[in-house]
């Protein structure tokens, strides 16, 4: 069995991970964290989240959780993940990152801590999102630049980052099939008069309401004719069932930035 870490345990996708580790096969539950001052901080976590006892308290001593763990799994914030990763690397503990949101510089701090543990990190863990990266990278190949790409995705309210985390992957994937850099060609916001839309750019649009778990359009807009790839989440699980997965996997490798490309062998 698998020890995992939890940490974020009473979010949205924290809670998820609890019942999917309870239920697993091969994962352990092997803590909860959560951050100090937070109410559940010393209650079970299955009753925390009214359900039956784990046997597991949460807890803010997070290095303690992490060092405890053979993986730790972390969907929180851009700014927590970065401390839980340096603290994963102290412990020599593996880690797996569903965080979206991220800046430069969190990105170099995550690297860093990957010279030392296995890290797993991607916007989005479902099989259908990766396998859609795939098929976007290569349709962006067959049309070139005659067709133009924009991105649209939707999620549910609370959701604080933009674009969402699978839009820039499946924007990252589409810039490779061009043979560009995403950063050097996306177009993040439009507003006013914005002039037309230049030749080659990847255009993103954000739409947020009532619970929607996640869209994602990838559309190629050509003379005539648009092609739409589109993915929709109906249940958070599956991003749970991913990570499980991909800590199963990440547990045995060795230092290294990896994404779920990597861990369902689809590369
Ligand atoms: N890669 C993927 O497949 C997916 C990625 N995500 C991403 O996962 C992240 C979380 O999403 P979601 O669960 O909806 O968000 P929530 O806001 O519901 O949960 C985030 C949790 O992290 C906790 N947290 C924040 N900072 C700390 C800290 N320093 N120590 C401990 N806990 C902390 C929050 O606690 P508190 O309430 O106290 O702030 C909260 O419990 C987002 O970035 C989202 O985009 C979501 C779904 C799928
Ligand atoms: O915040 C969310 O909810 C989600 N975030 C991820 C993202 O930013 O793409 C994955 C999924 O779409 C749900």
């Amino acid at each position: 069995m698998v020890g995992i870490a939890v940490a974020g345990g009473s979010g949205r996708m924290g809670q998820m991970l609890i019942r999917e580790i309870a239920d697993h096969a091969d994962a352990r539950l092997s803590a909860v964290i959560e951050r100090a001052g937070h109410d559940w901080i010393g209650q079970d976590a299955g009753t925390a989240m009214g359900g039956a006892a784990l046997g597991v308290a949460v807890t803010d001593e997070a290095d303690t959780a992490i060092a405890g763990a053979d993986v730790l799994i972390d969907f929180t914030s851009p700014q927590a993940t970065v401390g839980f990763a340096d603290l994963a690397a102290k412990a020599g503990t593996a880690h797996v990152i569903g965080t979206t949101g991220f800046e430069a510089a969190h990105l170099q701090a995550i690297a860093k801590a990957a010279e030392k543990i296995a890290i797993v990190r991607a916007g989005n863990m479902s099989l259908g999102v990766n396998l859609l990266t795939m098929l976007t990278r290569q349709v962006a190949a067959a049309l070139g630049e005659s067709f133009d790409i924009e991105i649209v995705e939707t999620h549910h309210n609370r959701k604080v980052d933009a674009p969402s985390g699978t839009a820039l992957m499946l924007g990252e994937a589409a810039a490779e099939g061009r043979g560009h850099r995403l950063e050097d060609i996306a177009d993040r916001a439009r507003d006013g008069i914005t002039g037309a839309r230049k030749p080659g750019d990847i255009g993103f649009a954000a739409l947020r309401g009532g619970d929607v778990v996640g869209e994602h359009d990838v559309i190629f807009a050509g003379p005539g004719e648009r092609i739409v790839l589109r993915h929709i989440a109906d249940d958070r699980s599956l991003f749970a069932k991913g990570a499980i997965r991909a800590a199963l996997w990440a547990k045995d490798q060795s230092a290294g930035e990896y994404d779920m490309l990597d861990v369902l062998e689809l590369r």
